[in-house]
């Protein structure tokens, strides 16, 4: 018998509206190849093997035809099964899109993954790590990897280049208490719909301020969790992250290769 406890009816929104200006390709991060197939449907597919999601809702960048087309075709596949896919547009901000891909949701979902799709080759572990904790009863849950660095803060140089005019050194972060944090971000559907609400009144510096839903769900004084995540899980950002992705799937390990 399964001691697993019943899980949420859950849904996954996929944001894949970014410019991917880092990555500069030239063209929106989600439509760059991948040994020879596009971010976003790397992604797709790691989603929808992980089985945890009822519906994922895939947050585009404007007029991104060819992925349409992929998606149109991808969703045949699926014909006979797998979770319902919804596209929806994007907005200027990665927050803008996860508020899109909220709207697409459907009636009866109980729980929702927020997840990059420049995370394009996570293990379907983490998936079911996050919902596994949404189960057990918590409303937030991140995946977490500690971090290898040693962290400094630095005093403002203006915007001055820190090779012309070196920061001022001003501590060393407490390096145990640290955590690199990635997606799929879990969380209750009401809690992340509370969140995003208050996050929609911001002003533009406070938006500019935030950089995952986590931090909005904190903000509401709600308690976030971290389950362990993977190195893995990398956010394909630089083009160095596209070299390294490249060699997860195509190297000598492959993408067989999974920290766990
Ligand atoms: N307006 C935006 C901005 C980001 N994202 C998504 O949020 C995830 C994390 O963003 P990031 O990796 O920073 O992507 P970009 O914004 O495309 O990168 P850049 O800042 O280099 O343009 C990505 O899957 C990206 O597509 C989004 O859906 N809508
Ligand atoms: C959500 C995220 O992937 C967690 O690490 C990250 O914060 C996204 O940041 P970005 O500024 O969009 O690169």
């Amino acid at each position: 018998m399964s001691n697993a406890l019943p899980r949420p009816v859950t849904a996954v929104i996929l944001v894949a509206a970014g410019s991917g200006e880092r990555l500069g390709h030239g063209m929106p991060k989600a439509a760059v190849p991948l040994g020879g197939e596009p971010i976003l449907m790397h992604a797709l597919r790691g989603v929808v093997a992980s089985g945890v999601s009822s519906q994922v809702c895939i947050v585009l960048p404007a007029g991104a035809d060819g992925l349409h087309e992929l998606l149109e075709e991808f969703r045949e596949e699926l014909a006979d099964g797998g979770p319902v896919l919804t596209l929806v547009d994007g907005g200027a901000t990665r927050a803008e899109s996860v508020r899109a891909g909220l709207g697409g949701l459907m009636e009866g979902i109980e729980a929702v993954l927020v997840h990059d799709a420049a995370r394009a080759l996570t293990p379907e572990y983490v998936f079911h790590r996050v919902v596994d904790s949404l189960a057990a009863g918590a409303v937030a849950v991140i995946p977490a990897v500690p971090v290898v660095d040693t962290v400094k803060t630095v005093a403002s140089t203006s915007g001055e280049d820190a090779a012309i005019a070196p920061e001022l050194v001003t501590g060393t972060a407490p390096r145990e208490e640290l955590r690199s944090v990635q997606t799929p971000q879990g969380f209750r559907l009401s809690t992340l719909h509370d969140a995003h609400r208050a996050a929609s009144r911001f002003d533009e510096a406070q938006a500019a301020a935030v950089t995952d839903d986590a931090m909005l769900v904190e903000l509401l004084g709600v308690p976030v969790h971290a389950v362990h995540g993977s190195t893995q899980s990398l956010k394909i950002t630089t083009p160095l992250d596209l070299i390294i992705a490249e060699g997860l799937l195509e190297g000598p390990l492959g993408i067989r290769w999974v920290e766990g």
